[in-house]
């Protein structure tokens, strides 16, 4: 509770708060739990002087309930729906990545988890005109992947060149630096990003697990509290800024062999949807470009929702695409 203090509220002045701190009433809790005839008397104050310092410091100090209707309103004014630009994984998202979370992608080698990312940091800055983070740290982002995936949305270089300058590309290997941009972000930079260029709609973060996974294991305490610091940092951010946070995962098997997305119990609470990708069978289709995306963590809809996309999907022309509208509306 907050110390009594000259000036906190009119009429708090030095003289009484030589009174109170005499009576031992230090703090607001002191003097709002005190009884105030007979503060009033020890202090040598007016009752009415003093009980209307006790109500403006309640006024300040108590938390006001909301209902839930109040909260979910919020919600709904604050909260923008980004569609990933594939109809597919938009329906196991539940119509696409929500602002002020986190959604994981986990999945395999060859899962498709890069190549969705670039799909949708290209949707954003092209489709939506919204501006993108991307923190690259396995070094598979290349200008020449976005470039050939907006040339599949336009013909136009100037069109081409705008898109990519909405897309913020971050390059770093550890998790110290990546821990160092995820706090520059937060303290500036992510408005800096907006300027002039669209406003920042989702951090992607490809990938989470290379720069964590390495550090945890055995009796490396360090490697958790790090990994702790990645979430924490990565949710505030997500929810002070309003932007969807998007992050890659590996995968590991369980002891009955099941694939589980990597990064154990304590990261599995942090992102709100997790969406498992997987390769559809080599025997069925040979190279397959086709990946499914099952749905196993979600608030929002009922889990193993599972549908079959493919990967080529951003490599296509895509007319009459839904993510424009659905952006304008939420956001609105
Ligand atoms: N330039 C490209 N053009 C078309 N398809 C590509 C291209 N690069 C990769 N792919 C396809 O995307 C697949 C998945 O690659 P991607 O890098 O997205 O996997 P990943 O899940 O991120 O793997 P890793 O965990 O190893 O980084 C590849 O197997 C390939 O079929």
């Amino acid at each position: 509770m907050a110390v009594l203090s000259e000036g906190m509220c009119p009429g708090l002045d030095e003289v009484l708060l030589r009174g109170l701190r005499a009576a031992d009433v230090k703090t607001v809790e002191d003097l709002v739990s005190s009884d105030i005839e007979e503060l009033a008397r020890k202090c040598s104050v007016s009752y009415k002087a003093l009980f209307a310092i006790r109500r403006v410091l309640l006024a300040q100090h108590t938390a006001f309930p909301v209902s839930g209707a109040d909260l979910y309103e919020e919600l709904l004014s604050s909260t923008a729906i980004i569609s990933t630009g594939n109809p597919s994984l938009d329906k196991v998202l539940d119509s696409g990545l929500y602002t002020g979370e986190i959604t994981e992608l986990s999945g395999g080698p060859g899962s498709g988890k890069s190549q969705v990312c670039f799909g949708v940091a290209v949707h954003i800055s092209y489709q939506l005109k919204q501006s993108v983070i991307f923190i690259d740290t396995t070094g598979g982002l290349t200008a020449r992947r976005l470039l050939q995936m907006l040339q599949t949305e336009t013909s136009n270089k100037e069109e081409q060149m705008e898109a990519l300058q909405r897309i913020h590309i971050f390059r770093l290997f550890d998790v110290h630096s990546l821990l160092d941009c995820l706090h520059s972000l937060r303290s500036g930079r992510l408005q800096q990003a907006s300027v002039g260029s669209g406003s920042v709609k989702a951090v992607i973060v490809d990938s989470v697990s290379a720069v964590i996974a390495p550090l945890l294991g055995g009796r490396q305490n360090e490697g958790m509290s790090l990994m702790i610091q990645v979430a924490g940092t990565l949710k505030t951010m997500a929810k002070d800024f309003n932007v969807a946070a998007l992050v890659t995962n590996h995968v590991t098997r369980s002891g009955s062999g099941e694939v589980q997305p990597g990064l154990g119990v304590s990261w599995s609470h942090i992102p709100r949807t997790r969406v498992l990708l997987e390769q559809v069978e080599k025997s069925l289709v040979s190279q397959s470009t086709l990946r499914s995306a099952t749905l196993i963590k979600s608030s929002r809809q009922p889990c193993h929702i599972k549908e079959v996309f493919d990967l080529q999907w951003w490599s296509r022309s895509k007319e009459g695409s839904s993510g424009k509208r659905k952006l304008e509306e939420t956001d609105s």
